[in-house]
């Protein structure tokens, strides 16, 4: 390959897609593990949900420093501390035979998932043209989710095969092959390979932040994204298949094609969202208002239907609550387009933990309201009990629709504000 066709911003990208898809496994690879990882540490569905717990709170916790990591030392460097942090981690979790050194491990993989979106998107917008950046910002997103259509089929035919050690090195091995690659072929920008930002100081790195979170597209874009995302995010990492099986009394079967499909959906609708809003984005949050407002009404129908709701009615539930993840990435643009590329990183990472913290709170109050809408210390949870626990959602949803419509007001007057200046300057 020549090195033009080597350093093509779609080759880079490619890459990079790689990196991501790869973390979006990791994330995702012990949904399918849960009855096996229960057996080999001994431990209790309640200390299982504390592994995804630490991963989100990880994940979440991780952005604002990898935010700022990016600015100053560019996508390459931190993508790649990122794949070593997730390889390291995936290896100590194949040999783990501890619940706390399982533990150390997830949180491992957490840190390295956390470097790995945020850098891509800088990597975007730094290799692509401005028109074509919202479609590929979406693509991206979309095509980040086949990590977790692979981590389901194959990681369980890998458990059940290989065993747990050799499953989990073989998914850990995979990110030595991607290293390799990703020194061959990334650079931050086509002008050269390492993008270094000023340096930071604890005043300077305040300043920047304050920045970043006084301009009121960044705040749009972090309530877009708490919003959109929870509920698809919610349901695919813990409590979806539990509310299908237990909650709405579907088969393991159906609850497992229910799940599939939000995934699909969410690979379908990410293309769409980013033509519209590429086409529109005077519009963006008009477009999230209304995604948001039918992810609740159509939540609202499944939680009121007296005895469990159709399958057909489920099935329009994880059509709709899946356009949700893709929605979550107009919050990336609408930041995108609020501040300058030296602090466009740190941005991001604002906006993203919107979604990962609410996803957050609602794992942890659902198995609460689970927990207190059931007798005694039994886990065997109700319809009625999962009624109550799904409609957790509704307070976050609130929240979330009402802060859009306050920044969008907000960052719109800014927009005005700014285009007036510069044309009188
Ligand atoms: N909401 C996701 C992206 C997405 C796109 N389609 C479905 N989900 C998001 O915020 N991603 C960040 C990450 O690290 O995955």
């Amino acid at each position: 390959m020549s090195t033009t066709a080597l350093r093509s911003p779609w080759t880079v990208w490619g890459v990079g897609l790689a990196v991501y898809v790869l973390a979006v496994f990791h994330r995702s690879s012990l949904g399918v593990a849960g009855l096996v990882a229960t057996d080999r540490f001994g431990i209790s569905a309640a200390q299982l949900a504390t592994f995804t717990m630490l991963q989100l709170l990880v994940y979440a916790g991780m952005q604002i420093p990898v935010g700022l990591l990016v600015d100053r030392f560019g996508s390459r460097s931190v993508m790649l501390s990122g794949l070593v942090l997730m390889t390291v981690g995936q290896t100590v979790f194949a040999f783990a035979e501890s619940y706390p050194l399982a533990l150390v491990a997830r949180a491992g993989v957490g840190m390295g998932d956390a470097m790995t979106f945020i850098c891509l998107l800088r990597l975007v917008s730094s290799w692509f043209p401005l028109r074509r950046i919202p479609f590929v910002t979406q693509v991206t997103g979309t095509l980040g989710q086949t990590g977790a259509v692979a981590a389901a089929v194959p990681m369980t035919w890998a458990l059940a095969n290989l065993g747990w050690t050799r499953a989990y090195l073989v998914a850990g091995g995979v990110g030595i092959v991607l290293a390799v690659a990703l020194l061959v072929v990334l650079h931050d920008t086509p002008a050269g390979r390492n993008l270094r930002g000023a340096p930071m100081s604890l005043a300077s790195v305040r300043a920047s932040l304050a920045a970043s979170w006084r301009h009121p597209g960044t705040r749009l874009g972090f309530w877009m994204h708490f919003c959109t995302q929870f509920s698809a995010t919610t349901m695919s990492l813990l409590w979806g298949y539990p509310f299908f099986v237990r909650g709405e009394e579907q088969s393991s079967a159906a609850a497992g094609l229910l799940l599939t499909l939000m995934v699909v959906t969410m690979m379908f609708s990410g293309p769409v969202l980013g033509w519209l809003v590429s086409v529109h984005p005077w519009h963006r949050s008009t477009v999230v208002l209304v995604i948001v407002s039918s992810i609740v009404a159509v939540w609202t129908v499944v939680l009121a239907w007296p005895g469990p709701a159709p399958f057909a009615v489920l099935v329009v539930l994880v059509l709709v609550t899946g356009v949700g993840g893709p929605a979550s990435v107009i919050g990336f643009d609408v930041g995108r387009t609020s501040n300058p590329a030296h602090r466009l990183a740190s941005a991001t990472g604002i906006i993203n933990q919107g979604g990962f913290y609410a996803s957050l709170v609602m794992v942890v109050v659902i198995g609460l309201v689970l927990d207190w809408r059931t007798p005694g210390a039994s886990t065997a949870y109700t319809p009625e009990a999962f009624r109550w626990a799904m409609s957790a959602q509704f307070p976050l949803w609130l929240l979330g629709l009402v802060q859009v419509w306050r920044y969008r007001g907000r960052a719109r007057a800014r927009v005005l504000q700014d285009r007036e200046a510069s044309l009188t300057g």
